[in-house]
């Protein structure tokens, strides 16, 4: 039988008409939830994410800036302005687009953001708080990836959970997440990589399958178990559509896979949607906070 298909564009909506709900309430305390999003330079795709963040910011009723730098702008510019935010009462979450341009060094930069206002949840405070349990912020992808399984009735508590791809921003922050004691996980968790012998030994055992290695057709159908959930978190362009615009496909031989899997996620559609949704959430999350609410 073929495979349900998580479809996260859906689930992201629900959730955004819950959040437009507790801004509309926060408007009224006088609190309005303020989202500063940081593009260096002009990469397409950069473009298209931000534009992203800031349709849906507005989308919400949100105070949103978008704050465009030339490519050339200087590390210690870039810095002065994240210090102008982290004083700017009217702004509660800040982010910064990554990748930067290679004379910036991405370290400094997540360092200098407020840990109050570090919506992204990349700043090493957060990330230790993610560790022990103790998040204030969860990163936008993981965060949404949790959520996708939650609110599909995936079973998390006892599941073999197999993420492949060990980045900083989606594989070790939800092996982390599903890996901790309590509600939505619970798990038992594998993290496979580049350097790992057999990647496809562990896929296999997967009732969770989560794919974020960056390359299309990394996972492909005999590394998948019968009845698996399969969470596909690439990001690939791959050629362009009949209107020309760039053809994303993930990193999972999606139509081999779909007829295995007891669940997947589309790309487009799938967690991407969910990514934008959840860094939504951290911002009401940073207004409320910084309103001793
Ligand atoms: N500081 C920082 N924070 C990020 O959260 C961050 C980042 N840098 N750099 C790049 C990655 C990538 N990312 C995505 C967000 C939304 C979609 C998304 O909405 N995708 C749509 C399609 C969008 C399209 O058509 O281009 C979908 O999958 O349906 C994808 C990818 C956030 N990132």
């Amino acid at each position: 039988m073929a495979a349900k298909i998580i479809r996260g564009s859906e689930i992201a909506q629900q959730i955004r008409v819950d959040l437009k709900r507790e801004t509309a309430l926060l408007k009224e305390r006088g609190v309005v939830p303020g989202l500063v999003t940081i593009l260096v330079g002009q990469n397409p795709a950069s473009m298209s994410y931000v534009a992203g963040k800031q349709r849906t910011a507005h989308e919400l009723g949100f105070h949103s800036v978008q704050d465009n730098q030339p490519e050339t702008i200087s590390e210690a510019l870039l810095l002065e302005r994240i210090l102008q935010y982290n004083r700017d009462p009217r702004i509660h979450g800040i982010l910064v687009q990554l990748p930067l341009p290679p004379h910036i060094s991405e370290q400094n930069i997540l360092y200098a953001i407020d840990p109050g206002k570090d919506v992204d949840g990349f700043h090493p405070f957060n990330v230790g708080k993610l560790m022990i349990g103790q998040a204030d912020f969860l990163p936008c992808t993981p965060a949404g990836i949790q959520q996708l399984l939650l609110r599909s009735g995936v079973p998390i508590d006892g599941a073999e959970v197999v993420v492949v791809g060990r980045s900083n921003i989606v594989g070790k922050p939800i092996a982390n997440m599903l890996l901790q004691k309590g509600d939505g996980a619970n798990a038992t968790v594998t993290v496979c990589h580049t350097g790992t012998r057999d990647i496809g030994f562990h896929t296999r055992r997967a009732d969770i399958l989560i794919a974020a290695v960056g390359r299309p057709m990394a996972i492909t159908v005999d590394m998948v178990k019968q009845g698996a959930v399969v969470i596909d978190v690439g990001v690939n362009r791959q050629g362009f559509t009949p209107e020309g615009k760039a053809k994303l496909c993930g990193d999972v031989d999606y139509e081999a896979v779909r007829q295995k899997a007891g669940a997947i996620t589309p790309v487009p559609g799938g967690v991407g949607p969910m990514t934008i949704t959840m860094l939504m959430a951290n911002t009401v999350k940073a207004a409320r906070m910084a309103a001793g609410l």
